[in-house]
């Protein structure tokens, strides 16, 4: 299978001087198209800095990213944040979305623009995928008037409207009750199915558990790797339990 991202040992530092610290210490790390992975790792150790390393949302000190065959080294920051716009969507905790713009309009906002798709159109998309998400009824409320399980789904719809190659999600379901949470992994599995690379980073062994590819973070590096099978609705408490016993043996 195609990989999506090549990373080759990624520094990435932060601080000056005396403070300063490799956040990300010669990691390597390749995404492939289509995969369902996720990152785990005590907090602190550089999840989130892998993935902004990974998408070109920040820069790195040394080694080399590889998005779709460009490297994003020599990008220009137009260039970057075209590629971020046009084949990644980004999923975090809590969504920011503008307050005196309604959820369906906060949800076309950034497709509108460079898009070769009439506004009719982007607005049928983001009403498919509110329909999709269950929160079509919403597309009026102000952001403040609904609950964050239903203004996550409104941020996963926005994170699908260019149809991305890949969903980065930075604790996806950090900020939901575990039923919400449940069907936000629901969602994401059905978007990796239809051939979406997902790569959540994750402090949430049930979240973990729902991928397939287990990376797990220590000062900088990533320490281990835990390979699981497609999920099926009957093996979350094996998954599980796989998941955490990784942790143990690697002392996490
Ligand atoms: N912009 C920044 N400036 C300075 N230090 C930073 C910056 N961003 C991250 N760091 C530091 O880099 C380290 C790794 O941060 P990062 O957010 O990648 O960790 P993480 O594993 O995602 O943690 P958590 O699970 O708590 O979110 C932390 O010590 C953090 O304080």
């Amino acid at each position: 299978m195609k990989k999506i991202i090549i990373g080759e040992h990624i520094v990435k530092s932060f601080g000056e001087g005396e403070e300063k610290r490799n956040v990300l210490d010669g990691v390597s790390v390749e995404i492939t198209e289509g995969e369902f992975a996720s990152v785990m790792g005590p907090s602190g150790s550089g999840k989130s800095t892998l993935m902004f390393a990974l998408s070109g949302t920040d820069g790195i000190d040394s080694g080399k990213v590889i998005f779709d065959s460009k490297d994003l080294s020599a990008a220009s920051e137009n260039e970057l944040s075209d590629l971020r716009r046009t084949t990644m969507g980004f999923v975090f905790q809590q969504p920011t979305m503008l307050k005196n713009l309604n959820i369906l309009d906060n949800i076309i906002l950034p497709s509108m623009r460079g898009n070769r798709k009439s506004p009719v159109e982007i607005t049928e998309k983001a009403r498919a995928l509110m329909k999709r998400v269950g929160i079509s009824e919403l597309e009026k409320r102000d952001i403040t008037q609904v609950s964050g399980g239903q203004l996550q789904r409104a941020g996963i719809c926005r994170a699908l409207m260019n149809s991305p190659r890949i969903i980065f999600g930075d604790e996806p379901t950090g900020a939901l009750n575990s039923k919400s949470a449940q069907e936000i992994m629901d969602l994401l599995a059905e978007i990796n199915a239809d051939g979406t690379a997902v790569m959540l980073v994750t402090h949430d062994v049930m979240v973990a558990a729902r991928t397939e590819r287990i990376m797990f973070m220590r000062d900088g590096k990533i320490v281990s790797e835990l390979r699981l099978p497609k999920f099926d609705a009957t093996d979350m408490d094996d998954r599980v339990e796989m998941v955490s016993a990784k942790m143990r043996e690697i002392g996490i």
